[in-house]
């Protein structure tokens, strides 16, 4: 969920929120003149941090290398004594900002600290380049100072870069998803899905949600509180998709080991494919409260 770097009220109002993630932003969703004001409240709260105060995981959305606003950004979070899981890079569109990023980290992260990146594709370019985003993404992983978790589809500046216009079946976008998924999960990466940005229309974004998670998505963009609950329940399994899982997975067992790979189970036909995605059901339900 995102909350505006500059706005001290809202920060407060999230760290008491069921939420999975906190994004303190510094982009977007800050206006130009406030970008100081946002670095400065972000770092004061860092360094106020009480252990376990938080209970999801904590991010900085920086601004994008581009601007020239990034490296302060960096700076100012972490070298604070509480530094954040991880850090949201937004409009990455090569390697090279990859290797900025990398010695960035590399000079400013201390002993034997570490953090989490989520790369934000939302450009044109970067969909072009994707694949080697995230190859470089990864392999710099294993000698730098981060770790790539996740992609973020940052929809609407992706719509603004190519010209699109929004529509409710999201049919303007469809390729960019399907393709920020197929490339994530083939360099296992999470693959968090756009904002919703009609945020007092939970319908919609429950639709949205489904649609999200049925395409392979991990998890969703928010910016206001009650979109939250929404977004939980549409990505964590349902007491029915848990109950098909748990009876496929019993009915393959019996099945291999009375020597069938292929059976029928509810009217259709199981073999092993089915059986992982039945087992990606279970595994997810495991993150359930
Ligand atoms: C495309 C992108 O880049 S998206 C990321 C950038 N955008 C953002 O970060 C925007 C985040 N969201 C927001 O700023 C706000 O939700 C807005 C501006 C859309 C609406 O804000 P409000 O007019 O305050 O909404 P509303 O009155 O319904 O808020 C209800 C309560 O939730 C709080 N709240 C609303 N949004 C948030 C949020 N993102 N985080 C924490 N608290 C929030 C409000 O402060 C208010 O608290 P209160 O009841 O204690 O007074
Ligand atoms: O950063 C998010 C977006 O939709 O743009
Ligand atoms: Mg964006």
């Amino acid at each position: 969920m995102y909350v505006p770097g500059d706005d001290t009220k809202k920060i407060n109002k999230a760290v008491g929120l069921d939420v999975d993630f906190i994004a303190l932003d510094c982009e977007d969703g800050v206006a130009i003149n406030r970008k100081d004001d946002a670095r400065k409240t972000i770092r004061q709260f860092l360094d106020e941090l009480r252990p376990k105060s938080i209970k999801g995981d904590l991010g900085v959305r920086v601004n994008s290398i581009d601007t020239g606003l990034c490296g302060d950004d960096l700076t100012s979070c972490l070298s604070s004594k509480n530094i954040p899981d991880t850090i949201l890079l937004p409009k990455v569109e090569s390697t090279e900002e990859l290797n900025w990023f990398a010695d960035k980290t590399d000079s400013l992260l201390k002993n034997d600290q570490k953090i989490n990146l989520i790369v934000y594709i939302e450009t044109a370019l970067a969909f072009v380049n994707l694949t080697h985003i995230c190859q470089h993404a990864v392999e710099l992983s294993n000698n730098k100072r981060f770790i790539a978790a996740g992609l973020v589809f940052g929809s609407d500046d992706f719509c603004a870069s190519i010209g699109a216009s929004r529509t409710e079946d999201c049919s303007e976008v469809s390729y960019a998803r399907q393709k920020l998924v197929l490339t994530a999960k083939a360099f296992n990466l999470q693959a968090i899905d756009m904002v919703y940005i009609k945020y007092k229309d939970l319908e919609g974004l429950r639709r949205q949600c489904e649609q999200g998670k049925r395409m392979g998505f991990t998890g969703k963009q928010v910016i206001h509180p009650s979109q939250v609950p929404v977004v939980q329940e549409a990505f964590l399994p349902n007491k029915e998709q848990m109950e098909w899982a748990e009876g496929l997975l019993k009915a393959f067992e019996e099945h291999q080991k009375s020597g069938k790979g292929a059976f029928t189970y509810r009217g259709s036909m199981i073999d092993m494919p089915t059986m992982k995605q039945a087992q990606n059901v279970l595994e997810l339900s495991k993150l359930a409260k």
